[in-house]
């Protein structure tokens, strides 16, 4: 790679390694206090994607000291069965937090899967109380790839007031958050997707494109406006002849010579959303924790007579 195009890159790996030094001590903090978080990881099935971000969550678990249990069901595990699981991780009291990994087999409702989900247990802020905040701006466990997507283009000198953005894929955790969080930061943002007529119009008049398709090479450089910043989510395994590969949803070479900016896959924003789980992981256990102080607490205000 040329020392022009290496400049350009936003390095999700260095941004992802900060992040767990604060969880790390966040995790300590909490362990002192009784409130030791864990995570549990659930699978259904057998999904290339899934096994990626799950082998991650993992070692990224281990290195802040988190406890960590992955768990995979079999794709055909009936949907009441998977609720009663969720429901009993809910009542656990040494269970923090839960993810449930996408895609479900057919006959299961990944909506319904999140929405059991105990909302102060939700690490993706799945849980329709959680997605729905994101509306109000208020944003205490947002949906992590999101997240993680908006910071890497916090990463750029980028004012994010007034600036032009495309987003393309409108997923309901990937896609339509990145809109949301991106308008409340000030941008304007033009959302694409399968229906769009002709997506190039808009991603080439967009001061950043965010592309989460799952296509590989859907934008091309002749898509970029020249100076952009691109930041790809796709995680796509492709075959090559030298054995499996993965890469993102943009046109790697063609994109890094005309953009100001771009995400690596892998080394983007797949190492912050990991890092971003951990942190909602964090913030989960202290959330259970205010809430069983408090309704624990000796000082319970009197009942006025
Ligand atoms: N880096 C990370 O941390 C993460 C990466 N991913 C990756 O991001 C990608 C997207 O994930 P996700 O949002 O869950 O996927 P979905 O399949 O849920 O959504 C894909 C979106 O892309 C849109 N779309 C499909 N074809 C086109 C097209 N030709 N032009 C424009 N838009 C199109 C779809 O629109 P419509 O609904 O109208 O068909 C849909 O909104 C995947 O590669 C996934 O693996 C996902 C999560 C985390
Ligand atoms: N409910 C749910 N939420 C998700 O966010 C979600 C999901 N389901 N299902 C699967 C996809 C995919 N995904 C990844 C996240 C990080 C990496 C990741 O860490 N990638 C590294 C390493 C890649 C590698 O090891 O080869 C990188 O890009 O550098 C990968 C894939 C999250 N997804």
């Amino acid at each position: 790679m040329s020392d022009a195009i290496a400049h350009k890159l936003l390095d999700g790996r260095g941004i992802a390694a900060q992040m767990r030094e604060t969880i790390a001590t966040d995790v300590e903090k909490l362990k002192d206090g009784g409130w030791a978080p864990k995570l549990v990881s659930i699978c259904v099935g057998d999904e290339d994607a899934a096994h990626i971000y799950v082998r991650n969550q993992r070692r990224a678990a281990e290195k802040v000291g988190m406890a960590f249990e992955p768990r995979t069901y079999p794709a055909d595990i009936g949907a009441e069965e998977l609720l009663g699981i969720v429901h009993g991780l809910n009542v656990d009291p040494r269970i923090t937090g839960v993810i449930i990994q996408r895609p479900m087999p057919d006959h299961i409702q990944v909506r319904d899967i999140q929405r059991a989900v105990h909302p102060l247990k939700d690490l993706e802020g799945m849980h329709p109380s959680n997605i729905g905040d994101i509306v109000y701006n208020d944003l205490r466990m947002g949906p992590c790839t999101a997240v993680a997507a908006v910071e890497m283009l916090k990463q750029t000198p980028l004012q994010l007031e007034g600036l032009e953005v495309t987003v393309i894929g409108h997923s309901a955790i990937v896609g339509k958050p990145i809109a949301f969080l991106l308008m409340a930061e000030g941008a304007t943002v033009n959302v694409c997707h399968h229906m769009t007529r002709n997506v190039a119009v808009h991603s080439r008049q967009a001061d950043a494109v965010f592309v989460a398709v799952g296509k590989a090479g859907l934008v091309t450089g002749d898509m970029i406006k020249p100076g952009a910043a691109v930041i790809d989510i796709g995680i796509n395994q492709i075959d090559t002849p030298d054995g499996p590969k993965v890469v993102g949803d943009a046109d790697f070479d063609s994109c890094a010579e005309v953009a100001g900016w771009i995400t690596p896959v892998p080394g983007g924003v797949g190492p912050v959303t990991v890092a971003t789980l951990l942190r909602n992981a964090v913030t989960a256990a202290r959330l259970q924790q205010e809430h069983y102080e408090m309704a624990f607490s000796e000082e319970k205000p009197q009942a006025s007579r």
